[in-house]
């Protein structure tokens, strides 16, 4: 594993029992609460999948756990969001050491219009780190983490935008994980690809699981039933309930999950 570069590591407190706690953690946009009142705990190594209905507030609660409801201007976050023993949702905290602690990859693949090695390698630069050898080792490892390595290390120069979706996806992957984050946010990571690009995704994050917590947004049921540990449901801005996802699945506690998971929704 490559170590994190000196340069632009920020020290936070030694890792907790659970990689990530929320309390009563709550957004607003404007005068309207979106999220209401979430107490969850994310077990280290684990993958988490949030599910709900259209506007429920899956994607505006996973947002706010690395602080990216900031660039809203409407937005405001109540509550406490608890890393490595800090609460992470105080303006104390810099936002931009919470991002690299908790990285985030997006519903589109959103590569910079640049070479794939590039991708890689901007965010460490911008941070001063500048030693060759290192940057090519950190670019080979998160491309090999990310499944894309075999693919793509004869065209590190060429264009990511050349790849394809599902590569691109890959590459955003390998992009979070070259700042090292102990915490990966992943917002509908594969709805905009095909079934294949979608397996290949789903496969990376089980190798993943083993170095990072996942926590993944998705409307696909069979999706959060294949791949995480544990699921939460949420409701109209609730979280309803949380278990392992074989329990949501089979013997839901409450009704409104039973509904939602039988697609017996409304
Ligand atoms: N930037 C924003 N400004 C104002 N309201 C917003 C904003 N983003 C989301 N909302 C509102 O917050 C509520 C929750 O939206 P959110 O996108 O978090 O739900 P979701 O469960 O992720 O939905 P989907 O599955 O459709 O992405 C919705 O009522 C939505 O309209």
């Amino acid at each position: 594993m490559t170590k994190r570069p000196e340069t632009y590591t920020r020290t936070l407190p030694a890792k907790t029992e659970f990689a990530l706690t929320t309390h009563d953690l709550s957004v607003f946009y404007g005068d309207k609460e979106a999220v209401h009142g979430v107490d969850l705990q994310f077990e280290r190594y684990k993958i988490i999948s949030l599910i709900g209905a259209s506007g429920s507030g899956k994607s505006t609660y996973l947002r706010s756990l690395n602080r990216m409801n900031d660039t809203i201007a409407s937005s405001k976050v109540t509550g406490q969001i608890m890393y490595r023993g800090v609460d992470i949702n105080t303006s104390a905290v810099d936002v931009y050491t919470v991002r690299e602690h908790i990285g985030m990859v997006f519903q589109r693949p959103n590569p910079f219009s640049k070479s794939i090695r590039d991708n890689i390698t901007f965010a460490l630069q911008r941070r001063g780190f500048k030693d060759r050898q290192q940057l090519d080792e950190i670019v080979e490892t998160t491309l090999k983490q990310a499944s894309l390595w075999n693919q793509v290390k004869d065209d590190l120069n060429k264009s990511a935008l050349a790849l394809s979706g599902g590569q691109q996806q890959r590459l955003c992957i390998a992009r979070a994980l070259a700042l090292q984050p102990d915490i990966l946010l992943m917002d509908e990571p594969a709805s905009a690809l095909d079934p294949i690009s979608t397996a290949n995704i789903e496969n990376t994050m089980q190798e993943l699981k083993q170095q990072y917590t996942i926590i993944i947004v998705t409307h696909n049921m069979q999706q959060a039933a294949r791949i995480s540990d544990y699921t939460a449901f949420f409701n109209m801005g609730s979280m309803i309930e949380f278990d392992e996802t074989r329990r949501i699945f089979t013997r839901p506690k409450c009704q409104l999950t039973e509904n939602y998971v039988s697609g017996h929704f409304g």
